[in-house]
């Protein structure tokens, strides 16, 4: 099974997401999407009148924030993209991380209803399921404690978290080719100490510097490579920045 993260920029380029899917739609893997749509949340929560900010890359959320964030992430992205495979001939199932078996706890009060996954051991057999019959699930980042508490997830994170769940191949298909060093060349591989030695330089930041640790955690837990590029990396599987231990 291959977890394939589809940030949440893809959302707003059709063409990138068409072509993306005609991709999926020619594969032989059993491939499983979990989504973003981190630009749209910000969107509808400012259309609100709500102030939202990041800390550390995380989107306080307190719960008058929630139907927006969950509306935005399990409503308009997920079927944006849904509407998109259908469109490619795929068919879409859109799902929380809770029907895919990962569960979520309050990460910290400081954070409001911002969700760690926890390590799922009784996986449900839905994906699997689903897969067998063809369907193409698509999972956003929202997921629920096992009491019904409601919480966002970071989707670099959710990702990491359905590919340990289902010991599965790990890719991010963000809105940069690869991974940039300071002089802004394609990096094409990465490993623990490059890493640590750009992040402290400040060349991987912000939102990459979620997504590069999200795969060497997960290269480092499910013991193989992990790689993030454009969706130009469907076609040609050698592009991109490996990101191994
Ligand atoms: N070294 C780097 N190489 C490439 N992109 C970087 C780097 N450091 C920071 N970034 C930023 O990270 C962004 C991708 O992260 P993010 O916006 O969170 O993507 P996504 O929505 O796909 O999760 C890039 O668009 C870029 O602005
Ligand atoms: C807790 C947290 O930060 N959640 C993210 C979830 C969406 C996301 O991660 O979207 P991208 O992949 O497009 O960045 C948020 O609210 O922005």
């Amino acid at each position: 099974m291959k977890v394939i993260k589809l940030g949440g920029s893809l959302l707003e380029q059709p063409e990138a997401l068409s072509a993306l899917f005609q991709s999926l739609k020619q594969s032989d893997d059993e491939i499983v999407l979990v989504h973003g749509g981190g630009a749209l949340v910000q969107q509808w929560l400012a259309t609100a009148g709500l102030h939202s900010e990041k800390v550390n890359g995380l989107r306080v959320s307190p719960e008058p924030h929630m139907p927006y964030i969950v509306g935005g992430l399990a409503g308009a992205a997920n079927k944006t993209l849904m509407k998109q495979a259908i469109a490619a001939g795929l068919k879409p199932i859109g799902l929380t991380l809770y029907e895919a078996g990962v569960l979520c706890a309050k990460q910290s009060e400081s954070l409001g209803q911002v969700g760690v996954c926890q390590a799922s051991e009784a996986v449900s057999g839905l994906i699997s399921d689903l897969l067998a019959q063809g369907y193409l699930p698509i999972i956003s980042s929202i997921g629920f404690s096992d009491s019904g508490d409601w919480f966002n997830v970071n989707a670099d994170d959710a990702a990491v978290a359905v590919a340990a769940a289902y010991n599965a191949d790990l890719l991010f298909i963000t809105d940069v080719d690869a991974v940039l060093d300071g002089s802004g060349t394609p990096l094409s591989h990465l490993n623990s100490e490059s890493i640590q030695e750009l992040t402290r330089a400040g060349v991987i930041k912000d939102g990459m510097e979620v997504k590069v640790r999200g795969a060497l955690s997960a290269a480092k837990r499910l013991r193989r490579c992990v790689r993030i590029g454009s969706w130009n990396v469907m076609n040609n599987p050698f592009s991109g920045t490996q990101i191994s231990e």
